[in-house]
């Protein structure tokens, strides 16, 4: 089954001598349970892209389908509810919430969906990115690679059918970078969801099952 679908991606800002075609006709589409790294140079458009992938963004021309649904169907609120449950996003900065544990951080997006927290998944979650004994730390008295550990989790609670992945060890060394990422790739498969995550690191690019090659906003290579 698929789980993503992009057909035709255009995204261009400016106009005239100003105009920047930040993608420029991009199609592929990424199986259930796949793991796809992203590469290119700076400015190729790899960020635009998992914007446009994530629906915080509008396209200039093309689609996205999310499992069966095209996201430009829906209404800003309807996106909204749909992002909730169908994507989880990791960036660079782990983004918790300071005031809030481990756990609390974890399943704070399935309590802002009004949904019932399923206890033994977020137990299965923290014990299976090595988090269990934090369960109640605040993030502040965790590592970098903890934290990010921490930002995964809350994306894999809501079980989403995919997750969307913004250098996601940009701020960690790199053996703590291939640990995290070991864990992302280790869930990803145990729990079938697809990720689509961007990198700088040739290294890393090569724990992905792909390797989708952007150079100015164009699809260089999809191996
Ligand atoms: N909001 C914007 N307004 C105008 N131009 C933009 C905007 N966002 C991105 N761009 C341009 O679009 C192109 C692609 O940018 P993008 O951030 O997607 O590249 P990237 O591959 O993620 O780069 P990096 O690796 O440096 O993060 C660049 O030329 C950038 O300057």
């Amino acid at each position: 089954m698929k789980s993503l679908r992009a057909e035709n991606l255009k995204k261009y800002y400016g106009a005239g001598n100003n105009l920047v075609k930040a993608l420029d006709g991009i199609s592929f589409s990424v199986d259930a349970g796949e793991f796809v790294a992203v590469v290119g140079t700076s400015g190729s458009g790899k960020s635009t892209l998992l914007h446009m992938l994530g629906g915080l963004d509008t396209l200039t021309e093309g689609k996205v389908w999310i499992e069966h649904q095209d996201i430009s169907q829906l209404s800003k609120d309807e996106l909204t509810i749909f992002r909730r449950r169908k994507i989880g996003f990791v960036f660079q900065s782990f983004n918790l919430l300071p005031l809030q544990n481990v756990y609390e951080n974890i399943v704070l997006p399935i309590q802002l969906d009004g949904q019932k927290v399923d206890e033994e998944y977020i137990q299965l979650i923290l014990e299976t990115l090595g988090l269990a004994d934090k369960k109640f730390e605040m993030p502040n008295n965790l590592s970098g690679g903890q934290q990010q550990r921490v930002a995964i989790a809350r994306a894999l609670a809501a079980k989403p059918a995919i997750i969307l992945a913004d250098e996601p060890t940009g701020n960690l060394d790199s053996k703590t970078a291939l640990d995290v990422l070991g864990l992302l790739k280790f869930t990803s498969k145990k729990w079938h969801q697809t990720i689509v995550m961007i990198t700088h690191n040739d290294d890393f690019a090569q724990l992905a099952d792909r390797i989708i090659r952007l150079e100015d906003g164009k699809l260089l290579g999809d191996d």
